[in-house]
């Protein structure tokens, strides 16, 4: 077996360069990924996760210019050092996508059992009737009881919960080595939230993928992930095992993350302060 982390992030730094200034968003992050193991990536709105996920896969927001420096080696793929159809490639066969909202990333006018074959066309893995039957199994296997006549809606026709199945279906069709979650239950409510993250865990242990997910809740995290890093403003400012992080979090930030998280046992919480509020460094 592969012993190299699927993983490896060296001194990446992404600045976003606008109208003559420079504001750095990803500071001088360094952390390693090992093959089947799952890293939880928390902090505060701001703190740069989304920047550091679109760094290492080398997607930009559009119409941003950004300068992203350091190294990223991403399931043997130096990724820095690729440039169109070679990263796209890379990208569909290595890494599978949850985004937060899928309707964003699903096409309204595309029924979802179609959808969810197309990554299938582009690596030209499959003849279309192959496609269409490994579509309906994957429905079937994200929990849809009839699919054969649910592959036939549109994504407006599901519910929130329903679409993020399909979400996560679509990103684990070609059973890529790292599954990439950002912040893929926060639009869900908390039944919900649980059915989908239970989902992510099977479809792991079904194609072994690794996972990173991107999460505002260090509680989400603790409970799903081998490892933690926590980000602030950019860089990170703890990272450990989940049981040791949790159980003596260095970071005062961290602490303050961990108070925020609701507990029935526990006293009455105390709202977490934010950058904004300027008194944690
Ligand atoms: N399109 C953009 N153009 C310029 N700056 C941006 C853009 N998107 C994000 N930023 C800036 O980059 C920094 C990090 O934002 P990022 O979205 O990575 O944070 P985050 O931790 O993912 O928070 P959230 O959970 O709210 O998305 C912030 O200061 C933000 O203002």
């Amino acid at each position: 077996m592969n012993s190299q982390p699927i993983l490896e992030v060296r001194d990446l730094t992404a600045t976003v360069l606008s109208r003559g200034t420079e504001r750095t968003v990803v500071d001088g992050v360094s952390f390693s990924l090992a093959r089947g193991r799952s890293l939880g990536i928390v902090g505060e709105s701001g703190a740069g996760k989304s920047m550091l996920i679109r760094s290492i896969l080398g997607v930009h927001p559009p119409g941003v210019t950004m300068r992203v420096t350091g190294s990223v080696r991403l399931d043997g793929h130096d990724m820095l050092s690729l440039r169109g159809r070679e990263r796209r490639r890379a990208l569909a066969t290595s890494v599978g996508m949850i985004h937060q909202d899928p309707l964003r990333s699903l096409n309204p006018t595309i029924r979802v059992g179609n959808q969810l074959t197309e990554t299938l066309t582009f690596t030209g893995t499959a003849g279309r009737r192959e496609r269409t039957r490994r579509g309906i199994e994957l429905m079937r296997s994200v929990g849809f009881r009839n699919p054969e006549s649910e592959s036939r809606r549109y994504p407006h026709e599901l519910s929130g919960g329903q679409r993020q199945r399909i979400g996560i279906g679509a990103a684990s069709l070609t059973e890529p080595a790292l599954l990439i979650g950002d912040e893929p239950t926060t639009a869900l409510d908390v039944t919900v939230q649980k059915r989908v993250l239970d989902l992510m865990d099977d479809t792991r242990s079904r194609t072994g993928s690794s996972m990173m997910l991107v999460t505002h809740d260090l509680g989400v995290a603790a409970e799903r992930c081998d490892e933690i890093v926590v980000m602030r403003a950019g860089r990170i400012v703890e990272e450990g095992i989940t049981a040791e992080v949790i159980a003596s979090p260095a970071h005062h930030y961290t602490r303050a993350l961990l108070d925020s998280i609701p507990r029935l046992d526990g006293p009455r919480l105390r709202r977490l302060r934010t950058s904004a509020d300027g008194a944690l460094s």
